[in-house]
């Protein structure tokens, strides 16, 4: 019979001395995505589809579901009585606990809706988590408390909700994975360490930016592209879905590599992906599976933020991989 995700956190708590109040939290989040993933599958029944004619702070137009899932996510995390305050891609600034509610010990922040371009078309999206630690339990929590390198990172996950929904996430011991029983409402173990193979048979990039992309990037897919008849020696096959929360799937269940390169469509973007919502999980994720994750030049955990909406390339997925395309950079 499979674990089930307290069990899981329970063993953690046992055997690797995790803070009871951080299994609580994941477990709280895990809950919290369930209610977004019922929502998801409602779709256009449970009116979530469309625009919601507004935008983020970076400009770009939320769909409705981004708004609802942000809103759930804020309200779930900042009642839990296990934060100090929360951040997301979809406010300018961090969120307070309000007055009524316990303040803990951890800083959480999330794209609460990862591939907003595939709600509408009924295409995997995620919803994307990393935790921090705050210090200490507070009521007043500043942007600059959760500038903080993805090494600081006490927990990483997404929940994706795909035609199944799936829950992953490191504690550092590792990335596991957790299937929604939509019977019993529980999430069950069903890969309990994924790993990425250090050689990719598969390449994720959005190919129509090609042409803005700079000269070491070109370089790699070019070679890619090439295939057998190239320096690689090899062919390879190539997706895009879209939603980085499925492209990092993909290749933490059957390898790969994943990229999101600079390039210079717009110099005030150097990057689309998030590194505080996107990046930092998503690497912690990839290295603890064994595989690596750099914007280029360096490990992307290794980058101290700047700013809570900064924006960085992203090269993630098999070790070899890699560590090529990141030496055509330097
Ligand atoms: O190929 P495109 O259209 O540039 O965008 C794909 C990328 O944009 C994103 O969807 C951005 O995420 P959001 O939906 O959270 O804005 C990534 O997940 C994905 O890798
Ligand atoms: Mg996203
Ligand atoms: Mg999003």
């Amino acid at each position: 019979m499979a674990k089930t995700l307290d069990l899981y956190l329970h063993d953690l708590e046992v055997h690797h001395q995790v803070d009871p109040r951080l299994t609580a939290l994941i477990n709280h989040l895990a809950c919290t995505c369930k209610e977004i993933s019922f929502k998801v599958s409602q779709g256009a029944l449970a009116g979530v589809l469309g625009s919601a004619g507004s935008e983020n702070v970076q400009g770009e137009t939320q769909k409705k579901l981004d708004i609802i899932a942000n809103d759930i996510m804020c309200r779930a995390c900042t009642e839990s009585g296990f934060v100090s305050g929360v951040a997301s891609e979809e406010m300018d600034h961090a969120l307070q606990v309000p007055e009524d509610c316990e303040v803990g010990p951890y800083l959480v922040l999330f794209d609460p809706l990862d591939g907003s371009s595939n709600i509408d078309i009924n295409v995997s999206i995620g919803t994307i988590f990393s935790i921090l630690p705050a210090g200490e339990a507070r009521r007043q929590v500043k942007d600059e408390d959760f500038l903080q390198s993805g090494r600081h990172q006490l927990a990483a996950g997404y929940v994706i909700y795909g035609p199944q929904t799936q829950l992953v996430f490191t504690l550092g011991f590792g990335t596991t994975l957790f299937t929604l029983d939509l019977g019993t409402g529980n999430f069950y173990q069903t890969v309990e360490k994924l790993e990425i193979a250090p050689q990719a048979k598969e390449f994720a990039i959005n190919c129509s930016n090609m042409r803005h992309w700079e000269a070491p990037v070109q370089r790699y897919i070019t070679e890619l592209l090439a295939g057998s008849t190239g320096p690689r020696g090899k062919d390879y096959n190539m997706r895009w879905v879209a939603a980085m929360v499925a492209e990092v799937h993909r290749i933490l269940n059957r390898g790969g590599i994943f990229m999101y390169p600079k390039d210079n469509r717009d110099p005030s973007k150097p990057g689309k992906l998030r590194l505080m919502y996107e990046a930092n999980p998503m690497s912690w994720l990839v290295e603890q599976a064994g595989g690596r994750a750099t914007n280029g030049k360096q490990n992307i955990l290794d980058i101290q933020p700047e700013g809570l909406h900064q924006r960085v390339a992203v090269f993630l997925g098999a070790k070899e991989e890699v560590e090529l395309v990141t030496s055509y950079h330097n």
